[in-house]
């Protein structure tokens, strides 16, 4: 067991440890994470290159009283380690265990819920600020990373701060990472500048020697610090910072945690904002992860030995097959461009990319650029596909809104990891696309119920002369053959899978197979299923939602979404857009109004009983309730919720009797 780590159960315990038993505690906590993360999978890369300053920030301020705000909160295990998580650091990321990102119910030194990035200097400011009104006394400070800082929501927390010239420091964590290589003018920005702290030596020490000359120091050190403003405005571009309101101090070498202890100390007390730069190497100390930064951001689990990924054999994923789609429809349409928003490697466009590198764009974590930046290419006639995963696609919602739909501009949004995600959690989900999609005009909304047929929409969805978003889960596909050839689908069209006469399902998505599935149990109990594979959600197949509404007993929607406003509120709003003379009985499964915590996909899908086990049981509880308030032949069923066939065995065919006014509302959900 480790010698100091062992001992630390508080941010007070880091700061008993004598300054020079600081890098072995290092070197601890990066075997902690090494043999935590190789089991659990997490962010391995990220959290290897904050040891130091974390260490350091614990070690000079007094947390939970200072306020340490992480951006998407990925590498935050070092912080968890030292904030009395150590003894549950194993349960990272599981099911009932630590989140991988900060959370506020978890404990009370997180003080900010994150996940999606640039968000933190919002939040710090505004703690700050509210400090200030209260007049209370704490140090607030943000920890950002170069590639968060990307995100445009970064530099409106930077504007607002520098307007408000609040006390908070900024600790931008420059690993020169995103995910991937970091892109764009702030990336190139930051590795321009000097590293090490010599020009910060350099500079302190003439500004002593001129300040020491009797009578005229004071003014020679004035010119000097023009003179510094001058070289800074050449060679240290902290200066956009410096622009932006804040005091730039920097680069610091974030793996000294001497030089890091000394440089928070001598600005604990400093008055407005202040910016560190802190240079520090992405899965530091682990060689594979230094080399492979990218690979190794979100790691599964791995042999440490050999820094090797336990593969678990599964079907080809549908990134993987998303990214082939589009590069066999690019290599036939030179006008197919891929978008990406710092997830190359998440969205499968970095294989687009190494195919067609000038028709290929990661914008940095800058969805909603990414959004107006489609839209206008589109403008110009190119086809742009926006691979955005449904999640980080909520943060550019008005531009969906505003620069793509009102236009009516032939964007794709191919939008994967919708549904649960697993051990992301709760900021991670793909829950929401159906229903914040679904209201705006012109926009075409499909999914595939596998991997073959998302080949298929996403070149409906690319030669749709509008927007167009589809939908798929993360992770493997169902290994179905792929046809050859991709073809266009008829839009609002949905597919009969199987006929029925008892209950019909009608699945959206991924949840096709385990609609099948579920068909199958109920057949064997003599229930006659059809199962619909409806495709399209906008516009939705109503002319078979009708249909089969009709000619069943019941109707059950299935869908990895809430429902509240997705797939299954579009079926009802379709069966009631005109008078009937029956009432439909429809039960609407999914997601429901709840936060959907980290774990393994299984466990949770288990828990919202979207399982197979869970959808089994939901639908024939729901098909018994409907057969006792309107008992009909059907399949020879009796009110009583048992089924036995008739003497002949031949299903009694009787007219679906008009079900008692009392109960018709109650028969809708
Ligand atoms: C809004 C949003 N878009 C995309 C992501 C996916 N994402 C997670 S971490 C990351 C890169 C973070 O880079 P950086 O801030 O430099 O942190 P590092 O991992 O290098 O320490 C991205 C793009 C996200 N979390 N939030
Ligand atoms: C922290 C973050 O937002 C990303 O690293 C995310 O965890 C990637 O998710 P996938 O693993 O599904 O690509
Ligand atoms: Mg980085």
């Amino acid at each position: 067991m480790s010698k100091f780590l062992q001992k630390i159960n508080s941010p007070q315990d880091v700061k008993s440890l004598n300054r020079e038993d600081l890098p072995d505690l290092a070197a601890e906590i990066r075997d902690a994470l090494l043999n935590t993360i190789s089991k659990t999978g997490g962010h391995l890369g990220s959290n290897m290159g904050v040891v130091e300053l974390t260490i350091a920030l614990h070690y000079v301020y007094e947390s939970p009283k200072d306020m340490f705000i992480w951006d998407v909160g990925h590498q935050s295990y070092v912080h968890k380690l030292l904030t009395g998580r150590k003894e549950r650091f194993h349960t990272l990321r599981q099911y009932d265990g630590l989140s991988g990102f900060t959370k506020r119910e978890e404990n009370e030194h997180d003080h900010w819920n994150c996940g999606h990035g640039g968000t933190s200097i919002s939040a710090a400011v505004a703690f700050a600020k509210a400090r200030d009104l209260k007049k209370e006394d704490y140090n607030v400070l943000a920890v950002i990373g170069d590639g968060s800082m990307t995100a445009g929501m970064a530099f409106e927390g930077l504007n607002h701060t520098g307007h408000l010239q609040t006390d908070m420091v900024v600790v931008l964590n420059d690993n020169e990472m995103s995910i991937s290589t970091n892109v764009g003018g702030m990336s190139a920005h930051l590795s321009q500048i000097m590293t090490g702290q010599v020009m910060t030596k350099i500079k302190r020490e003439i500004d002593q020697l001129l300040l020491a000359i009797p009578g005229i120091g004071k003014d020679i050190s004035h010119y000097a610090h023009k003179l510094d403003e001058a070289i800074k405005g050449v060679f240290i571009p902290g200066r956009l910072f410096e622009d932006l309101g804040f005091r730039y101090i920097g680069p610091v070498d974030g793996h000294n945690t001497e030089a890091l202890i000394d440089c928070f100390e001598s600005i604990k007390d400093l008055k407005g904002p202040t910016l560190v730069h802190v240079i520090t190497r992405k899965g530091k100390g682990y060689k594979v992860a230094e080399d492979e930064a990218d690979v190794w951001h979100g790691a599964s689990p791995f042999d440490i030995e050999t820094g090797t990924f336990h593969k678990k054999a599964s079907n080809p994923n549908y990134t993987s097959v998303f990214a082939q789609a589009m590069i066999d429809l690019a290599k036939e349409d030179e006008s197919i461009i891929g978008i990406t928003a710092a997830m190359p490697d998440g969205t499968g466009i970095s294989k687009f990319g190494k195919e067609f590198p000038e028709r290929t764009f990661d914008v940095g974590m800058a969805e909603q650029h990414a959004v107006d930046f489609a839209g206008a290419m589109a403008l110009k006639g190119l086809r742009p596909v926006a691979a955005i995963y449904s999640t980080f696609l909520q943060r550019a919602y008005d531009q969906v809104v505003h620069d793509v739909c009102l236009m009516n501009i032939p964007v794709v949004f191919a939008m994967d990891r919708a549904g649960i995600v697993g051990e992301d959690g709760a900021t991670h989900q793909g829950l929401y696309d159906i229903a914040y999609l679904r209201t705006l005009p012109n926009m075409v909304i499909m999914a595939p119920k596998d991997e073959n047929e998302m080949r298929h929409m996403l070149k409906t969805a690319i030669y749709h002369d509008g927007p167009a978003a589809l939908r798929y889960p993360r992770g493997a596909g169902l290994g179905v053959d792929l046809d050859p050839k991709m073809k266009e689908l008829e839009i609002g069209k949905g597919e009969v899978i199987q006929d029925g006469k008892d209950i019909a399902l009608i699945a959206y998505g991924h949840m096709v197979r385990p609609a099948e599935e579920v068909a199958a149990k109920l057949e064997e109990k003599g229930i006659s299923v059809a199962v619909i594979n409806a495709r399209f959600v906008k516009p939705l197949d109503e002319e078979l939602v009708l249909r089969y509404a009709h000619s069943t007993q019941c109707m059950v929607t299935l869908e990895e979404h809430s429902v509240q406003g997705g797939f299954g509120s579009a079926v009802l709003e379709a069966l009631h857009k005109e008078p009937s003379e029956r009432a439909f009985q429809v039960k609407c499964i999914g997601v429901g109004d709840l936060v959907v915590e980290h774990g393994a996909p299984a466990l949770v899908r288990r828990d919202l009983k979207i399982d197979h086990n869970g959808l089994l049981e939901t639908i024939s509880d729901f098909y018994d309730q409907v057969m006792e308030i309107s008992p009909v032949a059907g399949m020879g069923h009796q009110g009583n919720g048992n089924h036995n066939h008739s003497s002949n065995g031949n299903k009694e065919n009787v007219a679906n009797p008009p079900l008692r006014s009392d109960l018709r509302k109650s028969a809708i959900l």
